[in-house]
């Protein structure tokens, strides 16, 4: 609540969008990334199309190692995004004012190309190794809980019903996000460390200081937020993949 109030105060409801224009675009080319690996890795593993699934699950093991082989290959595309993202969001001056002091990253593009120039190449991955740990693990109990949550409510041999797939969507990016919440508060302080005088000399260096210098609830820390925003994103994540998917297949 501080932070709704404060980010209001002082940026407006302008300031709740911050950085919002390129996870727009980058969301499309993530998911399909994500979407794409899992289902031909699980293809691969069960020689089953989509629909004979329906009437066999497949093995909890396959789908949880097709998922975190979807989280793997999605770090390369996520990483240099979400870097942009947070960078954007953390920059926190309110408005420009017409002849003022411009702020550091001016755009999505400007940001990317001033981390680009100050940081090098390596620099737009930077939090990516933070990353792909937040995502491998936890997008395999992503599909787990999906696929799981839809085969317990479903009737052998049917299609799961929308209401089905909605709700099996949005458990799975709660459970999803409250296992990855202490990597992502990590994966976030890596990312803004490139920013002023490096704090950590890596992902467990940053563990480790967290924990000394705020305790065991900062790995917490935006857990309610990330769970609240879970559900309504992935429940119509899936609901547009199961929708694709019988409308091509
Ligand atoms: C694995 N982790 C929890 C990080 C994300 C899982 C869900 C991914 C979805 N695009 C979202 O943004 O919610």
């Amino acid at each position: 609540m501080d932070c709704i109030v404060k980010t209001y105060r002082h940026e407006s409801l302008l300031g709740f969008f911050k950085g919002m224009s390129f996870p727009l675009v980058s969301i499309a080319v993530v998911n399909s990334v994500l979407f794409g690996v899992y289902s031909n890795v699980l293809l691969a593993l069960t020689a089953m199309s989509h629909q004979e699934r329906r009437t066999q699950l497949p093995s909890y093991t396959h789908v949880f190692i097709a998922g975190c082989t979807g989280g793997v290959i999605q770090t390369f595309f996520l990483a240099p995004f979400d870097l942009i993202k947070v960078r954007l969001q953390n920059q926190t001056e309110p408005r420009v004012q017409p002849g003022g002091p411009q702020p550091r990253y001016r755009g999505p593009v400007h940001c990317a190309a001033t981390i680009f120039r100050e940081e090098g190449p390596r620099g737009l991955f930077r939090g990516a190794w933070a990353l792909m740990l937040r995502d491998t693990p936890t997008l395999g109990l992503y599909f787990v809980t999906y696929e799981g949550f839809c085969h317990q409510n479903t009737p052998h041999g049917q299609n799961p019903s929308s209401a089905t797939v909605l709700v099996a969507g949005g458990f799975a990016g709660i459970a999803s996000w409250v296992a990855a919440t202490p990597l992502d508060v990590i994966k976030s302080r890596m990312q803004m460390d490139g920013l002023r005088r490096r704090e950590y000399q890596g992902v467990l260096d940053c563990v480790v200081s967290s924990f000394r210098q705020e305790g065991l609830r900062v790995f917490f820390r935006g857990l309610t937020i990330n769970s609240a925003r879970g559900f309504p994103v992935n429940a119509v994540t899936f609901l547009s993949y199961e929708y694709l998917l019988h409308s091509w297949g």
